[in-house]
């Protein structure tokens, strides 16, 4: 059984073991967050970490990335829909036809699908990371293009830096979900992240949900930090 949620923020649990992550979840409530297992934590503690999490009543997001060929791709969203994720994403730079096929994959799951979501450009990388690649278009314009891209096959959203939430709202109107990493809380820590933004300006530029890992698992009191950007959120939106 889900717990209605109202808040827009998914903490990152990127931990490489099942017990430090559960720990983790269990500091947090269910009503005032979802949750995110990636690549590191899912190698480590696979799908049973997942249904642990969805039994105690979270909605994960399960942020594998899939880049591969169609047929691939579309048996493993179809593997986590199995799974009862609440959300799965996929790289747009995967291809037309690899997002059609994950797409169509999760038809025959109706509503009880998991939303999907394509993958822009990371928020870690510079715009001279992402011309070093061999892509010539600006950042801004590569991630414009990719998330038109993701709607015409089908997609529910994409993942994005909230900095480009302005100009994707307006392109891929009001319901298309932007999904964005890249949060930090005034003051805190940039870590490996670029593009970053605080929570509740991200909101105001259109972003659905925000991601946020370590300025939420790597505080003293993981429940005080999720409660303060959620009061800093409700702050910024009565200030506008
Ligand atoms: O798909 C993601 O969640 C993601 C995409 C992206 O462009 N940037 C990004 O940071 N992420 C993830 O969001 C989380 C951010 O964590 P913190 O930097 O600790 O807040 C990590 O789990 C990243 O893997």
């Amino acid at each position: 059984m889900q717990t209605e949620i109202s808040s827009p923020i998914i903490v990152a649990l990127d931990y490489d073991n099942t017990d430090a992550a559960l720990a983790m979840a269990d500091q947090l409530d269910p009503a005032l967050c979802r949750v995110k297992v990636g690549k590191e934590l899912f190698t480590a503690a696979g799908p049973e970490l997942v249904r642990a999490l969805v039994a105690r009543g979270f909605e994960v997001f399960l942020d594998l990335k899939f880049h591969d060929i169609p047929n691939t791709v579309a048996r493993a969203v179809a593997a986590a829909a199995g799974l009862g994720v609440w959300m799965v994403n996929v790289h747009a730079s995967g291809g037309a036809r690899m997002m059609e096929a994950a797409a169509r994959a999760l038809q025959p799951y109706g509503d009880d699908r998991p939303l999907l979501i394509g993958v822009t450009v990371l928020t870690s990388t510079a715009p001279e990371e992402l011309a070093a690649t061999g892509v010539s278009r600006s950042l801004e314009e590569q991630v414009a293009f990719l998330a038109g891209q993701v709607k015409d096959c089908g997609l529910d959203g994409v993942v994005c830096s909230a900095r480009e939430a302005p100009i994707l709202r307006r392109q891929c109107g009001a319901g298309f979900s932007l999904v964005t990493p890249g949060i930090r809380p005034a003051g805190a820590a940039t870590d490996d992240q670029r593009r970053i933004v605080t929570p509740a300006q991200a909101l105001e530029w259109g972003a659905d949900y925000l991601v946020i890992g370590r300025p939420i698992t790597a505080a003293g009191e993981p429940m005080k930090a999720l409660n303060d950007i959620l009061a800093e959120i409700r702050t910024g939106r009565n200030n506008t």
